[in-house]
């Protein structure tokens, strides 16, 4: 048996730092870049003293990273001990596995299914994980080799192709010192993602959850309270992977896809944080029977929209030094930042009701919605008004200019919070890079995703503007990426991603 789950990466387009604290919402859109988690056992039969055994076998391999893993895990614990080098471990991995034992073990009361539980453990896990390539920044390699800063240089990568390690500290400072390098990300959250589809991968082999292929989602409550599960799980185990409880924006994503996300209570996590006395059966036991209360109101872009990111420069930015910075701020000058918090509130909150109610036009008036938004993504927006000439087409154009509108009011806010924490939220060099995008034809949105900084820049567009703009991105060095919205969270996958990748590359000879 094998099963393969996948989950989505993410691009917080409105809510940075405000989603940090309930109730306020982020905007997060799920993307194409997909995170693979394969399982299937390390041995098919099993010896006859098998069910006395106390510890059983885990394997976990990253080719992209060429790393391999092996560890003992306790049935009764469902914890890990390496038994492989130190050098090769992967904590976000580590912690999926432990958690989603436990939380299989805690959730499955019927004695012939927890038998099972106990058979396919005893048969050892052996997980595979593989991250799109759009997780990672190529962007180096790509100038060293002297080749364009374009989406097809990026197309002709191989798919899951290695990961290089950066040389440099995430702030962009080298360090001198002999420290782990880190990845070079393009910050799509790879690591919420990875957490996500190894926690599905698990739960579903061990029949805890029933997770559908994409397309087949019956969206009954058994899958509902599926989802729900492997949420729970993933964030308890992201959290702890990660040393701290970010707003879990990036998992949620990862697990019901694009939406609108008012983060969780973080008491809910204090008994996986406490360290010690506590096992890990219990602290499951305890994170699963808890009332999970953030929100994921279902949420994406109307038709005829395209999201695009793009890669302005290397070494990216620190977001824990940023949210720190932030977190400063708003404690040395509480009157000043909690105007600037309501002013983004408000913003986020605008532009959300804007593009929900583009979404109801384009449904409810389809012909005018597109009419209208092919003939604007030809236009700048001063001429949007132009192309109206009956009341619904007026509707939407002033949806469009609206949604425009609280898109900038948001950068304004964000530059003022930057200043004022002295740190670069959205630096400069982004700043003239956004106005002259937003000056475009067909450019609806665009902005510093999640925490800004140097890591990326984005744009929504109509139509097929998309395709200016990237050329205009490229020609002023800035790396248009090859990932887009799509709004499906985790998902079970019919095969190894790598196995489809080389039967796709069959057909299309075939069919050349
Ligand atoms: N393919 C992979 N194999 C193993 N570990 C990975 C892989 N991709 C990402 N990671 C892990 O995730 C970390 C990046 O996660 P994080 O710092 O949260 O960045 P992101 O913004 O992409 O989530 C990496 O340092 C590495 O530990
Ligand atoms: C500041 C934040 O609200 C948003 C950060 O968004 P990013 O998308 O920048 O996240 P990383 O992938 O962790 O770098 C922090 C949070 O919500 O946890």
């Amino acid at each position: 048996m094998e099963v393969v789950a996948s989950a989505p990466g993410k691009v917080l387009i409105a809510g940075g730092y405000l989603v940090l604290e309930r109730p306020n919402a982020g905007l997060v859109l799920s993307t194409t870049a997909r995170f693979y988690a394969v399982v299937r056992p390390l041995r098919d039969s099993l010896p006859a003293d098998s069910w006395a055994w106390a510890w059983t076998d885990v394997k976990v391999t990253s080719p992209q990273l060429s790393r391999e893993a092996t560890y003992k895990l306790s049935i009764t614990k469902s914890t890990l001990q390496l038994t492989s080098a130190r050098e090769s471990t992967n904590p976000f991995v580590e912690q999926a596995i432990q958690f989603s034992v436990a939380a299989a073990k805690a959730t499955i009361i019927d004695k012939e299914r927890k038998d099972v539980v106990d058979k396919l453990l005893l048969q050892g896990l052996n997980i595979t994980v593989l991250g799109c390539n759009d997780f990672y920044s190529y962007r180096k390699q790509i100038e060293a080799r002297g080749l364009p800063l374009t989406p097809e240089v990026l197309l002709s990568l191989p798919p899951f192709s290695s990961i290089t390690f950066n040389s440099e500290v995430a702030n962009g400072t080298t360090t001198g010192e002999k420290c782990k390098p880190e990845v070079a990300k393009t910050g799509l959250g790879s690591s919420a993602a990875m957490t996500t589809s190894v926690v599905a991968a698990v739960l579903h082999y061990l029949g805890a959850v029933n997770l559908s292929c994409p397309g087949q989602s019956s969206g009954d409550n058994a899958t509902e309270q599926g989802l729900d599960l492997v949420h729970a799980i993933a964030q308890s185990a992201h959290c702890i992977a990660q040393g701290k409880i970010g707003s879990g924006f990036d998992v949620s994503a990862a697990v019901y896809g694009s939406q609108c996300y008012v983060r969780f209570s973080p008491e809910i996590l204090s008994s996986a944080q406490a360290t010690g006395g506590t096992s890990l059966p219990d602290v499951v036991s305890d994170i699963v029977t808890q009332r999970w209360d953030h929100e994921n109101k279902q949420f994406s872009l109307p038709p005829l929209m395209t999201l695009l990111l793009g890669e302005p420069g290397t070494g990216g930015s620190s977001t824990p030094s940023m949210v720190g910075s932030v977190k400063r701020w708003q404690k040395s000058d509480p009157e000043k930042s909690k105007d600037t918090w309501s002013k983004l509130a408000i913003a986020n909150s605008a532009l959300e009701n804007q593009l929900r109610i583009l979404k109801g036009l384009s449904e409810n008036h389809r012909e005018a919605y597109e009419s209208v938004v092919r003939s604007c993504s030809h236009l700048t927006y001063g001429k949007w008004t132009e192309v109206a000439t009956n009341q619904d087409q007026e509707l939407i154009v002033r949806s469009l200019l609206a949604a425009r509108d609280a898109s900038l009011e948001i950068r304004l806010h964000m530059r003022e919070m930057g200043i004022a924490a002295g740190v670069p939220i959205e630096p400069d060099s982004q700043t003239q890079l956004l106005d002259a995008t937003m000056n475009m034809e067909g450019v609806l949105l665009s902005g510093v995703p999640g925490a800004g900084g140097f890591d990326a820049v984005y744009s929504v567009t109509l139509g097929d503007a998309n395709n200016a703009v990237a050329n205009a991105w490229s020609s002023v060095g800035v790396l248009p990426l090859l990932v887009r919205e799509d709004c499906h969270g985790v998902s079970l996958e019919d095969a190894d991603p790598r196995t489809r990748e080389v039967s796709a590359a069959v057909s299309s000879i075939q069919i050349n």
